[in-house]
């Protein structure tokens, strides 16, 4: 009757936390019933006794950089890394692989890469540049998830960042498509001007680096595309928000009735300015890292239900670029995909009481609902895949190398304590991940 069936744990869902037993069959959830109750003489049998189920996690947002740049993460290392993390989607973004993913025949070449390559499911971002307004319509009809567009430079040459008259375009024929456009949103004025200014101020620091990219520029751009979305009808998401001052101008437009979305990052809210100091080069991000009431901002926005979901942003690059004279020359972009829900557990269920079920709700269930996936994935149902992460919420750990999947086994997570973390994650009834296998 079924091919698994994973027995006396503790289902974990946006709405719900209960005790069942799940049968898989093909891939799919088939049935939840009573812990005891499954006839299961020729299923493989998990035993879940004492771990909570996830749905597995959805990460909407990581640069796995192949092709072109695969020496910096692939999808092979890339994906197991989410496998090892409790992830079974993602959403790959269109830049830094080279090139980058902004035509149809570069779509279906990093496609056909991700079919060979990636142990767990995948959608691929189109990008929205300043000289592929041609190729929306190709990218959108091969299947991408959403168009991404940088408002400020991005730190590669390959990808341009959008002008102004570029995203207005562009969210026309995207809304024209009913796709979105995720954005990356700081202003490029004026953290450009900030950032010559301080670097001729001979103003090195590393919190030099965060006050040259400040929430303010962040608000800017992001109260621009609000107003362009009102224009264009264009559906948006906003990418790594790291401030609740951003979240409540979002908040505001949600209320106005604009169709806009937003994530932040587990780096955001696992560390501030102060851990970046100490911890240097490898938490370098952009927008930075900001104060720690910040950070306590974010959380409260979190459980106020003003944060759609959470990404990991992993943007890892080889340890040469993350050395460099001063902080500026530094690539900018943290490796974190593996962590994001021992983040979650740690900083919020545990340490600030946020409950399971908004866990799940932020990882899986707002990803799958944002970008159309529900009738396969985002929660633990009947009829849908059986994605599954299998938790030891008590289990305590510190992060060390040897337990990363990544190419580089570089993150500012190295050293960092948690507790909770993944024993198995099943992708589509598959066990992808046993007990760091
Ligand atoms: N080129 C990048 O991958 N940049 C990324 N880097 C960050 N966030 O520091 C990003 O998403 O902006
Ligand atoms: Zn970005
Ligand atoms: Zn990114």
């Amino acid at each position: 009757m079924y091919d698994t069936v994973v027995q006396f744990g503790t289902i974990v869902t946006e709405k719900d936390v209960f005790q069942a037993d799940i049968g898989i069959r093909e891939g799919k959830v088939v049935a939840i019933c009573t812990p005891g109750s499954i006839e299961s003489s020729d299923a493989e049998i998990i035993d879940a006794t004492g771990l909570h189920i996830f749905p597995g996690l959805i990460d909407i947002h990581v640069h796995f950089n192949e092709p072109g740049r695969d020496n910096w993460e692939g999808l092979e290392t890339g994906s197991k890394s989410l496998a090892a993390g409790g992830v079974t989607t993602f959403f790959d973004m269109p830049l830094n692989s080279n090139p980058p993913t902004t035509t149809r025949e570069q779509f279906l070449k990093k496609l056909q890469l991700a079919n060979e390559k990636a142990v767990v499911d995948y959608r691929l971002w189109g990008g929205l540049v300043p000289d592929n307004l041609d190729h929306l319509n190709s990218l959108h009809e091969e299947g991408a998830i959403g168009f991404k567009a940088f408002m400020s430079e991005c730190g590669t040459d390959d990808f341009q960042y959008a002008d102004n008259v570029t995203l207005l375009k562009g969210m026309e024929k995207i809304a024209e498509l009913g796709s979105i456009l995720a954005l990356h949103a700081e202003s490029n004025e004026m953290i450009n001007y900030l950032t010559e200014k301080a670097i001729n101020e001979k103003r090195f620091s590393i919190r030099d680096y965060c006050e040259s990219r400040p929430i303010i520029s962040e608000v800017e751009a992001v109260e621009r595309v609000i107003n362009y979305s009102e224009l264009t009808g264009c559906n948006i998401h906003i990418v790594h928000v790291s401030s609740a001052r951003v979240i409540e101008r979002i908040k505001e437009a949600k209320a106005k009735g604009v169709n806009v979305s937003v994530e932040t990052c587990a780096h955001y809210l696992a560390f501030s300015i102060d851990e970046f100091e100490k911890i240097g080069a490898t938490a370098k991000c952009a927008p930075p890292l900001r104060e720690r009431e910040e950070v306590e901002m974010l959380w409260e926005s979190i459980k106020h239900g003003d944060i759609d979901m959470i990404s990991s942003d992993h943007s890892p690059s080889p340890p040469e670029l993350k050395k460099g004279e001063t902080i500026f020359d530094v690539w900018g972009g943290i490796a974190g995909c593996q962590s994001t829900l021992a983040v979650m557990l740690t900083e919020g269920y545990h340490k600030r009481g946020i409950s399971l079920s908004k866990i799940a709700e932020v990882t899986a269930y707002q990803p799958a609902k944002r970008f159309g996936l529900t009738s396969k994935k985002g929660s633990i149902q009947i009829g849908l895949d059986a994605d599954l992460t299998l938790v030891d919420l008590k289990k305590e750990f510190t992060l060390i190398k040897e337990d990363l999947y990544y190419r580089y086994k570089i993150s500012p997570y190295i050293g960092k304590q948690f507790i909770g973390k993944t024993n198995y994650t099943l992708s589509r009834g598959q066990i992808v991940y046993e007990n760091k296998k």
